[in-house]
C-alpha cells in the first residue's frame, strides 16, 4: 500500500475563529465524517464537536487519519505545532497553512523533505460561505495540490491564486479586510444613534445598505466611482458627506491601515530570533 493511501479528509489544527469558519464550510462540503479538529483547549474542542458534529483528535491521530492538514494556529504558535508534526507528516499529506505572514519555506524547513505546503489567506466570511481565499504553492506543491486547496477553500467562498510574494498584500486587503468594514458599520450605527435613531433601526439601515452596496459592486460591472457618483446629487447630501470624508483624510487612513496590516504580516512571518 502506498504512503498515505488509507488517509482521507481534512484535519483542522487549531479550532479558533478562523479554524471554525473553515471547519463549518468543510463540514457542509465533505460531511462531518471527513473533517476532524485538533484544539488544545478542551472546552473549545467540546464546543466545536457539539456545534459541527466533528471528532476531536490529538495531533498524531489526526495525522494518521487525514490527508490534508490545515494549520490554523496563530503565527506565534506555528513553530510549536510544526514540532508536533515533524515526526509523522510525509509527502502524501498536504499541509495547508492559513497563518498570516508565515512563508512556506519556513514550514518546509521544519518538516521532512518533499512535504507539499500551500499557503492560503482566507477570511472569516467563510463562516457564511462568502469567504475570499487566496492560495500560493510552496516549493514541493504542484498544480494538483493547488487544485485540492482551491477545491477545499471553494467550499467556503471564492478562491484566487497568486505568487507567494503577494500574500502579505492579500492579507492587508481580504484577510484583515472584513474588520475594516465592520469598523465602518460600527461607526455609522453610532452616527445614527447620535442623529436620534434607535440602535436597532440604525443597525438595520447600515447593514442592509452595506449588503446592497456590496452586491452592486460585485454585480453591476460599474466602477466604484460611477456607483458613488450615482448617489451624489448636485448640491445634495452625499456631496456634503464626501467632502467631510476627504477633509478628515479617510482615504489616506484606509491606505495607511492596509500598509500597516501588510507590514505586520511580514513581521509575523519572520522566523523568531532565538535571542528575543
Ligand atoms: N481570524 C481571521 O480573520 C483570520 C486568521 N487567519 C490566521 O488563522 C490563524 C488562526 O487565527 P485565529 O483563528 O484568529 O486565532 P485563534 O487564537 O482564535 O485560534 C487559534 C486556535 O488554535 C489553538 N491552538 C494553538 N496551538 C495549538 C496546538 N498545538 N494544537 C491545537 N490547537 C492549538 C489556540 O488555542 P489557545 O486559545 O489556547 O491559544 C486557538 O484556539 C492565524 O494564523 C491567523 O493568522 C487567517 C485569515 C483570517
Ligand atoms: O489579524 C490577524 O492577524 C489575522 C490575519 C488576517 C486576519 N486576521
Amino acid at each position: 500500500m502506498t504512503q498515505g493511501a488509507r488517509r482521507s479528509g481534512v484535519a483542522v489544527l487549531g479550532g479558533g475563529r478562523m479554524g471554525e469558519a473553515l471547519l463549518a464550510g468543510l463540514v457542509r462540503r465533505l460531511g462531518a465524517a471527513d473533517v476532524v479538529v485538533c484544539e488544545r483547549s478542551a472546552e473549545r474542542a467540546a464546543e466545536l464537536a457539539a456545534r459541527h458534529g466533528v471528532q476531536v483528535l490529538e495531533v498524531p491521530e489526526a495525522l494518521a487519519r487525514a490527508e490534508v492538514l490545515v494549520l490554523a494556529v496563530k503565527p506565534q504558535d506555528v513553530d510549536a505545532l510544526l514540532g508536533l508534526l515533524a515526526g509523522s507528516v510525509d509527502p502524501a499529506h498536504l499541509v495547508l497553512s492559513v497563518a498570516a505572514g508565515v512563508p512556506t519555506s519556513r514550514i518546509e524547513a521544519a518538516l521532512p523533505p518533499g512535504v507539499p505546503v500551500v499557503r492560503a489567506m482566507p477570511n472569516t466570511p467563510a463562516l457564511v460561505g462568502e469567504g475570499m481565499s487566496v492560495v500560493s504553492a510552496g516549493a514541493h506543491a504542484g498544480g494538483e495540490h493547488l487544485d485540492r486547496a482551491e477545491e477545499l477553500l471553494g467550499a467556503v467562498g471564492q478562491v484566487r491564486r497568486v505568487p507567494e510574494a503577494q500574500q502579505d498584500a492579500v492579507t492587508a486587503l481580504s484577510g484583515s479586510g472584513p474588520a475594516y468594514f465592520f469598523y465602518a458599520v460600527e461607526a455609522l450605527v453610532d452616527a445614527g444613534v447620535l442623529l436620534g435613531l434607535s440602535r436597532s433601526l440604525a443597525t438595520d439601515l447600515v447593514v442592509q445598505t452595506a449588503l446592497g452596496a456590496a452586491v452592486m459592486l460585485r454585480d453591476s460591472g460599474e466602477h466604484p466611482v460611477q456607483l458613488r457618483e450615482a448617489v451624489t446629487s448636485p448640491g445634495g447630501t452625499t456631496a456634503a458627506a464626501i467632502r467631510e470624508l476627504d477633509r478628515l483624510g479617510v482615504r489616506a487612513a484606509l491606505v495607511a491601515a492596509a500598509e500597516a496590516s501588510c507590514a505586520r504580516s511580514r513581521e509575523l512571518g519572520a522566523a523568531p530570533n532565538p535571542e528575543d
